[in-house]
């Protein structure tokens, strides 16, 4: 699938699925076509090669990564629930006890922290009782522990409910654990595979505690090609192309205008991360 936009390939060459019950974790720098990609996923964007398809009667519950309130309309979070259609009040309920924002249910939206917010945007979607959830980079204003609590929460909504979760996250290093498949993007598909339990690792459990350890894992890239500055990727072979491959989509100009040693902008180098990335490094 590829998506095209103003003379460039935003993506392109991408390819993923995500079946019942399975939880498939987008990451990639800023600019590398996660938020393209989930929208063309689930059919708000229309891919101008490839297709993408979904099952009939699919119930999609879609946090976006930005929603835009205008500051002068009164809104409760009540009324955000049913903005864009009725939900039943017992599920409205059910789903603001679960993200842990039932008493914020007349609050006015516009006075919530970012962290509300996103719950907030949260119980609206699983209110629906999606077959598919998407999340496109739910821990924006979210601490540490509402990001574990989070994780928490989605892994329950799966084991009940047994729907699919497509996560966003610009964390390139430390996803959530339950993760069946981690996709890293930059145009195209980068490598993709399965992130790596950290829960019996001493010096990990020291890092995150014992609760937050068994929430994480870590995704070890294995990129076979590396981003240069300018632009252009040199292969494993040492030869230098300005694709990855004849059909994979362009790179983040910006980032590659800034002239850091890392092409993709992510702000670390892919051939470090064989290990584990420190706190520093990290896209939090
Ligand atoms: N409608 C559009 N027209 C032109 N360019 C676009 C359009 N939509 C997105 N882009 C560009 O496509 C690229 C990918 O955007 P996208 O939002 O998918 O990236 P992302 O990986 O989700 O980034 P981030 O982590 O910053 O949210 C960006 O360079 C963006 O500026």
């Amino acid at each position: 699938m590829g998506v095209r936009r103003s003379g460039r390939w935003l993506v392109r060459g991408v390819d993923l699925d995500v079946r019942r019950g399975e939880i498939v974790t987008l990451i990639g720098p800023n600019g590398s076509g996660k938020s393209t990609t989930a929208k063309a996923a689930i059919g708000i964007l229309c891919p101008d090669e490839g297709v993408a398809g979904q099952r009939p009667g699919l119930r999609i519950g879609y946090v976006p990564q930005k929603l835009a309130i205008d500051s002068t309309l009164p809104l409760t979070v009540m009324r955000l629930m049913t903005l864009t259609g009725p939900i039943a009040p017992a599920d409205i309920d059910a789903a603001l006890h679960e993200t842990g924002i039932a008493h914020l249910a007349r609050a006015e939206v516009q006075a919530l922290s970012g962290g509300e917010f996103q719950r907030a945007l949260l119980a609206r979607a699983i209110a629906r009782k999606p077959d598919l959830l998407v999340l496109d980079e739910p821990l924006q204003g979210v601490d540490f522990a509402g990001e574990i609590a989070l994780y928490a929460l989605i892994k329950r909504l799966r084991d009940r409910t047994g729907c699919g979760v497509l996560l966003i996250s610009h964390d390139l290093h430390i996803v959530m654990a339950e993760t069946d498949t981690v996709i890293c993007l930059n145009g195209h598909v980068c490598c993709r595979g399965t992130p790596q339990s950290v829960t019996d690792s001493p010096e990990y459990r020291r890092l995150f505690g014992p609760v937050a350890a068994p929430a994480v894992a870590v995704y070890h890239h294995h990129h076979d090609h590396t981003h240069l500055p300018d632009g252009r990727v040199l292969h494993q072979d040492g030869s230098v192309t300005t694709h990855c491959h004849p059909d994979d989509g362009h790179h983040h100009e910006a980032a590659l205008a800034d002239g850091d040693d890392d092409a993709c902008g992510c702000g670390a180098n892919h051939h470090r991360l064989q290990g584990f990335a420190p706190a520093e490094e990290r896209h939090v």
